[in-house]
């Protein structure tokens, strides 16, 4: 970690993190103060866009299907598949929950952040206990890339996307396979909302 000065805040982001089993107990070894902040959105779509990421790297990976069943006739989810098990937040919360208090831990919804960046970040901002500088005025939506983008980025005056990695165009799977998906999610997403207190939406 880097040494932090008087007034300064210092960040670290790692996705793996919400999910190693190891991670809360040697986060609260190092300071139980730490706030921790994760971003989720609905699981289905993650474990697509998790697959479109790998595809992209691995182009000859099995079927998207064929890595989301253990047994398709039965319909039957292969929940050791990573990509799958990630998806699980309440399990991983749980996890966390036996080192920091649920007030240390902000859930960013990965849907508002797209459909309403200031707001989400106006959160974010609140949370670390700092003025909410960053506003609707930092954003713009660009047609082109399909998601909102700064209009400055950091120390230039020039608009900034995300890269080519974020935003990819997913795969269009089966619908059975996706209601599948939505199922198998339901009860956990419903125990997460529940842990959270906010209601995400992903079960509408
Ligand atoms: N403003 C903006 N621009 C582009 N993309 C945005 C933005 N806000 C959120 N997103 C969503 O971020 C998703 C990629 O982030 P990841 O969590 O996969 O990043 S990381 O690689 O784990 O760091 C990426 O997922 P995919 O759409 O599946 O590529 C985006 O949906």
């Amino acid at each position: 970690m880097p040494k932090t000065l008087e007034g300064q805040i210092t960040m670290e982001k790692t996705p793996s993190y919400f999910v190693t089993r190891e991670a809360p107990a040697r986060i609260s070894a190092m300071s139980r103060e730490t706030k921790l902040i994760v971003v989720v959105r609905d699981p289905v779509t993650r474990v697509i866009s998790d697959y479109t990421q790998t595809l992209s790297k691995r182009p000859d990976i099995p079927s998207f299907e064929s890595l989301t069943f253990k047994n398709r006739t039965t319909g039957l989810i292969d929940t050791s598949w990573s990509a799958i098990q990630i998806g699980i937040y309440a399990k991983h919360l749980d996890n966390w929950l036996q080192y920091f208090p649920m007030d240390q831990i902000l859930f960013v919804s990965g849907e508002r952040l797209i459909s309403d960046p200031a707001g989400e970040l106006g959160r974010v901002q609140d949370f670390l206990g700092l003025k909410r500088i960053i506003t609707d005025k930092h954003f713009y939506f660009n047609q082109t890339k399909g998601f909102p983008c700064l209009k400055k980025a950091e120390g230039s005056s020039k608009p900034h996307c995300l890269g080519k990695t974020k935003g990819r165009t997913h795969p269009n799977i089966n619908p059975e396979v996706v209601q599948r998906l939505r199922d198998f999610y339901r009860p956990f997403n419903m125990k997460f909302y529940q842990m959270t207190g906010r209601f995400f939406g992903w079960d509408d």
